[in-house]
């Protein structure tokens, strides 16, 4: 992939932090552009240590004063979020460093892949008709378990992620060391869980907004991944498992199901 250099991508000229020019920073390498920010993949004080470097481009069709107050709310929301997290053990990447004015927020870089690919990519290795039962059920079911406590975990201390969707969790593999060269090939869907973009999270205990979190992440394993849909189970199980008002989130959700339901019968 080509190192692109934040300000010859946007059309725009924003100064970057002079962390950019120091010595070990990598250049940063371009890696997806979305709606919103763009992410690229850089080190941190050594070059041994990646990071991911999230900017958000001024928008030209935004009133520039309105445009940097957003700018800046949207990398403090997310830093202060992601902080909290990582205080109270909810696998996200650790906050490295940030520049609100500059429009960027540095964190920790997961390796792995995100849920949506591996998942894809684990479907699509599979016969049709598999999924539902045995060996490669127990494995997806496995899986939808580590997602349920982790999105527990995170509606515990209070945090609802407003976009919770396949592509924004990832799945990072376990570090083999230690392990000897016999041990088992690690499987497709192996690996901890980490929680990323936190552009659209909020601190909420409310029960409605952990709720359409869940109906969210239900709807996203549903139309992108038809046969986990039937599988979504594990995850709510594994939810209701993880924290005290976790049941009354259900019963909430079922109430949120049936306003989608109806909202999509009205078209
Ligand atoms: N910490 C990270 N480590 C490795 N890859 C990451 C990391 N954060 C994001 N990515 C990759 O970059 C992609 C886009 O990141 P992210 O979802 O945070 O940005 P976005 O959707 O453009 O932002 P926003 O929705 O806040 O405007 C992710 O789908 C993932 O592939």
């Amino acid at each position: 992939m080509e190192a692109v250099h934040p300000s010859s991508a946007a059309p725009e000229t924003r100064v970057f932090s002079p962390i950019f020019k120091y010595p070990s920073a990598a250049a940063p390498l371009l890696i997806t552009q979305g709606a919103e920010a763009l992410l690229y993949r850089s080190t941190y004080l050594l070059p041994s240590i990646p990071c991911a470097l999230k900017y958000r481009p001024s928008k030209p069709y935004r009133h520039p004063i309105l445009d940097v107050r957003l700018t800046k709310h949207r990398i403090l929301s997310e830093a202060r979020v992601l902080v909290k997290c990582r205080r109270e053990g909810v696998p996200v990447p650790a906050v490295y460093a940030l520049d609100e004015a500059a429009g960027w927020l540095m964190i920790e870089w997961i390796e792995g892949e995100v849920v949506k690919i591996r998942l894809n990519e684990w479907l699509k290795s599979r016969k049709e008709g598999n999924v539902a039962d045995g060996v490669d059920a127990g494995e997806l079911l496995d899986l939808m378990t580590r997602v349920g406590s982790a999105v527990g975990r995170m509606h515990a201390i209070g945090v609802v992620h407003g976009d919770l969707t396949t592509s924004n969790l990832m799945l990072c593999p376990r570090s083999t060391e230690g392990v000897d060269g016999d041990a088992e090939a690690p499987k497709m869907l192996d690996g901890d869980i980490v929680l990323i973009d936190f552009g659209l999270a909020s601190q909420s205990q409310a029960d409605e907004d952990r709720a359409v979190d869940l109906y969210v992440l239900e709807r996203a394993f549903g139309s992108t991944h038809p046969r986990a849909e039937s599988l979504f189970g594990g995850v709510l199980k594994a939810y209701e498992k993880s924290f005290k008002g976790a049941g009354v989130v259900l019963k909430k959700l079922e109430e949120v199901r049936m306003r989608g339901r109806k909202r999509s019968m009205l078209g």
